[in-house]
C-alpha cells in the first residue's frame, strides 16, 4: 500500500521541495545502527528502535549524548569517546552508501521540471562527503545542500533552523514555508519540518513506531509511492492516469 496514513488531509500546494539525506535518499541508517549495535554489545546491552528513533536525524553529539545517557553508559563512556569510536568504524562504512529506492527517480523528476530542490542534513561537511562520494551527480541537481555544521544551523533537528535555512537560500528566498514540502525520515527531522511551519511527508523505516507517524501530513512505505500532483506538483511522465 502506497499510503501509510495521511494525518493532514489538506495540502498546501507547494513550489519548492527540501529533502533530507540520512535514511531518507541515503541508506545510511543502517551504518549507524551495525556500530552502535557493536559498542552496545561491549557492555553487554542491546540497541533497540525507541533508542535510535531518538538520537536519528540529529547532530552527532547530540545523538551521541542521548546515547550515553539512555543506555546508562555516561560514567563509563563520554559522548566525545563514543563519537570518536563510533567514527572509526563509520568511515569505513560511508563511501559505499546507497541510494534509497525512488531517491534518483524523484530527484531527477522534480530536476527535469524545474522544481527547485535542496538537501538539509543533520551530517556534518566531512561525513557529507564520504556518503556521496559514488553520487555526485544527483546531489548535483540540487540548488543547494545545508548541513549540520552550518553556522546558521545553531541547534540540530527537532529546531527548525536548519529548514528555515534551507529556505532561505533558493534563488529569491527565504521561501515562504508553507510553500516548502520536506521529505523526511526521523521524528526530530519531522518535528523540524512543522516547527518550520513546512509539509512533511515521512518515510520511515518500518521498525519506527508508528505513534512517529502522527505529527507528519503524509507517510509513505516509499519514495516511489510518491505522487507529486497530490502536492500540486508536476506529474511523472509515466503517471498513470
Ligand atoms: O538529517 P539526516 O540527513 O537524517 O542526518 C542525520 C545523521 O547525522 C544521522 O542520523
Ligand atoms: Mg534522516
Amino acid at each position: 500500500m502506497a499510503t501509510i496514513s495521511a494525518t493532514g488531509s489538506h495540502r498546501e500546494p507547494v513550489t519548492h521541495v527540501i529533502f533530507d539525506m540520512d535514511g531518507l535518499l541515503l541508506d545510511t541508517e543502517k551504518f549507524y545502527t551495525e556500530v552502535q549495535e557493536i559498542i552496545l554489545s561491549r557492555y553487554n546491552k542491546t540497541f533497540d528502535w525507541s533508542l535510535k528513533a531518538k538520537m536519528m536525524g540529529k547532530k552527532a553529539i547530540e545523538s551521541a549524548r542521548i546515547f550515553v545517557e539512555e543506555t546508562g553508559l555516561s560514567d563509563s563512556l563520554s559522548a566525545e569517546d563514543f563519537l570518536v569510536e563510533r567514527e572509526e568504524m563509520l568511515q569505513k562504512l560511508f563511501p559505499s552508501s546507497e541510494l534509497m529506492p525512488g531517491a534518483s527517480r524523484l530527484i531527477r523528476h522534480l530536476h527535469a521540471k524545474g522544481i527547485p530542490i535542496c538537501v538539509a542534513t543533520g551530517s556534518h561537511m566531512r561525513h557529507f562527503v564520504l556518503k556521496t562520494q559514488r553520487h555526485g551527480e544527483l546531489f548535483s541537481l540540487m540548488h543547494h545542500v545545508v548541513k549540520g555544521d552550518d553556522p546558521e544551523v545553531k541547534q540540530g533537528k527537532p529546531s527548525p533552523d536548519i529548514f528555515l535555512a534551507a529556505a532561505k537560500r533558493f534563488e529569491g528566498g527565504p521561501m515562504d514555508s508553507c510553500k516548502c514540502l520536506v521529505f523526511e525520515d526521523a521524528p526530530a527531522g519531522v518535528l523540524a519540518a512543522k516547527n518550520a511551519g513546512m509539509s512533511v511527508v515521512m518515510v520511515p523505516d518500518p521498525r519506527l513506531d508508528i505513534s512517529y507517524h502522527t505529527s507528519a501530513d503524509q507517510v509513505l512505505s516509499s519514495l516511489l509511492d510518491f505522487n507529486p500532483t497530490e502536492w500540486g506538483l508536476p506529474p511523472f511522465d509515466d503517471a498513470k492516469s
